[in-house]
């Protein structure tokens, strides 16, 4: 039992998928995973461990922003061993080729957030998706038949910027989507030598500004979900 997750030791698998809502972590439990048990309601944010197709898996629910996913991939990493650390997330596009729906991997971060200047004396840090899950999860997206863009992403601290046009000097430089965890949890991971990918279904755009309705979400998502629990199969504990 940690601080925030209250799983007792060996509850929680060494691969963890890494929804922001908890919710979604509910419904992935209760969807794709057999026997399936619950070992964390602590503040709501559900974690939940079952099998597929045998496998043992966990998801856990992480909040949104980096300070929050940052308590929580910190204690299953250092409370409770976990290995691989899958965030399956939502984002917005920043270029006019990437559309609702599509499926990102996130390749590599950039931030507008001040935790790895703090961390880093002010030097900049390049938070980096394990370069095996990348090409695992890439492999089995063409094995399911599902396009993926491979790429930049923002991690930002602020959903809702001052200025309407700022993301567009990211987008500039070839930023493909922006969300608001990958990056802590990339440089997580590195720190403590164990392996994260961060895969983003699009929700939004921010060239056309459509959002998906909740169904389209819903159907997407399983996408995402399945390119994560495929690369999960290939994972050693
Ligand atoms: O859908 P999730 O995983 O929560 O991810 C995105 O959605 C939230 C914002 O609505 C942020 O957490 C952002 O990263
Ligand atoms: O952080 C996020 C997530 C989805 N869409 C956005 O615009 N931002």
């Amino acid at each position: 039992m940690s601080i925030h997750i209250g799983a007792k030791e060996g509850e929680i698998a060494r691969t963890v998928l890494l929804p922001g809502d908890p919710l979604r972590a509910k419904f992935i439990a209760e969807t794709f995973l057999q026997d399936v048990v619950c070992y964390n309601e602590v503040r709501g944010m559900f974690g939940f461990t079952g099998t597929y197709q045998g496998k043992r898996v966990s998801v856990q629910g992480t909040g949104m922003g980096m300070p929050s996913i940052s308590i929580y991939v910190n204690e299953l990493i250092t409370e409770f061993k976990v290995q691989n650390l899958i965030r399956i997330g939502t984002c917005g596009a920043m270029q006019e080729d990437i559309h609702l729906k599509d499926v990102i991997l996130a390749m590599s971060t950039s931030t507008d957030s001040n935790m790895n200047k703090l961390r880093f004396n002010n030097m900049d840090y390049a938070p980096t998706a394990n370069f095996s899950l990348l090409m695992k999860a890439y492999n089995n997206a063409q094995k399911l038949g599902v396009p993926v863009r491979v790429g930049n992403i923002l991690s930002t601290d602020t959903f809702y910027g001052d200025e309407p046009d700022d993301w567009k000097h990211w987008a500039k430089f070839g930023v493909l989507a922006v969300e608001m965890e990958a990056a802590a949890l990339y440089t997580l991971a590195a720190k403590f030598n164990v392996r994260a990918l961060g895969i983003m279904t699009v929700s939004d755009s921010f060239i056309t500004h459509e959002i998906t309705t909740s169904e389209e979400r819903q159907k997407t998502f399983r996408n995402m979900i399945e390119i994560a629990l495929e690369t999960a199969l290939e994972l050693e504990d």
